[in-house]
């Protein structure tokens, strides 16, 4: 797992100074962020996703540079092949959950292909004569037989069988999330994005849901940021935590370290550790 995420960006507030740096945490495969209400959680996650732009600063993910402000790049949001799961799960009202989840694959297929586009005309512009074997083929389902092989597989892993012709609004709020996870996944993407995605849910649905979402996640090797309001989520979930306070990064550690000894104020308050049970962590965190 490799990233840099060092990031500069004023807000309505305070400014957002976020630097998350894979060399320096050594993480595992998921990373949790834990703040107050509008401490900048969603706002990060959104310069990594690129639906907001920093002022400056560079975002780094798996080698390729999403974000460099000395260089001025800014990859577009399509190219980044970034998951991004939240609560509203945004699946399209009027298609069925497998014409939702082929919409993943077709979209990461579309994205791959503008990446290869771009570095064929990239190498024209430097007059550079690449033989066009060069350039790789979609890697995704080359094949429609294929493609509906894959979505098949992952209906079936995300127990979504026999609600294939479903439209969004005859499921339920877990086997919606369920397809939105999907539709993800089936495009492959070299990161996701959990943004308290099971916060709409009851509690029981939210811990199988949860435990599952890592589950297969683990097994792709996907390497997640995960924002969540809640400890028991944190706990259960995460690798690793950075504990993030009006757009600063106060701590990073070991999930585990950080609950039993948080280093900082904001560390305390946030895990509810040494003495501070009696802070209303609800009111400090939506
Ligand atoms: N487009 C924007 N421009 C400037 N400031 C913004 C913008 N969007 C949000 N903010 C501000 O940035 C701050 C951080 O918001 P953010 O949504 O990242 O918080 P959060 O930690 O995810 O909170 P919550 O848990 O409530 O979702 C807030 O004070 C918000 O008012």
């Amino acid at each position: 797992m490799d990233f840099l995420i060092d990031i500069e960006m004023k807000l309505n507030t305070f400014p957002l100074q976020v630097r998350l740096d894979s060399a320096e945490m050594n993480p595992g495969g998921v990373i949790g962020l834990l703040g107050a209400s509008g401490s900048g959680k969603t706002m990060t996650l959104r310069c990594v996703a690129g639906t907001a732009v920093p002022d400056r600063g560079r975002i780094v993910i798996n080698g390729m540079t999403f974000f460099d402000s000395d260089r001025k790049i800014n990859l577009r949001p399509q190219l980044r092949r970034v998951g991004y799961l939240f609560q509203n799960y945004a699946l399209f009202p009027n298609m069925t959950v497998r014409q939702n989840i082929r919409c993943g694959i077709l979209g990461a297929a579309q994205q791959e292909r503008r990446i290869e586009a771009g570095k064929k005309q990239l190498d024209q512009e430097n007059g550079r004569d690449t033989p066009r074997k060069k350039y790789r083929k979609c890697a995704l389902y080359t094949s429609n037989q294929q493609r509906e092989k894959g979505i098949s597989e992952i209906i079936e892993r995300m127990h979504l069988e026999g609600l294939e012709d479903r439209r969004p609004s005859e499921l339920s709020g877990g086997q919606q999330q369920r397809c939105a996870l999907a539709r993800i996944l089936v495009g492959n993407p070299q990161i996701v994005l959990l943004d308290e995605p099971f916060s709409a849910l009851d509690e029981y649905l939210r811990d199988e849901l949860l435990e599952e979402t890592m589950s297969v996640l683990s097994e792709r090797h996907i390497p997640v940021f995960f924002v969540t309001h809640s400890r028991q989520e944190a706990r259960a979930a995460c690798t690793d935590l950075a504990i993030i306070h009006n757009g600063t990064v106060q701590e990073t550690g070991k999930a585990g370290d950080i609950f039993r000894h948080p280093r900082t104020a904001w560390g305390r308050i946030l895990t509810g550790t040494e003495g501070r049970k009696d802070l209303d962590f609800q009111s400090l965190i939506k």
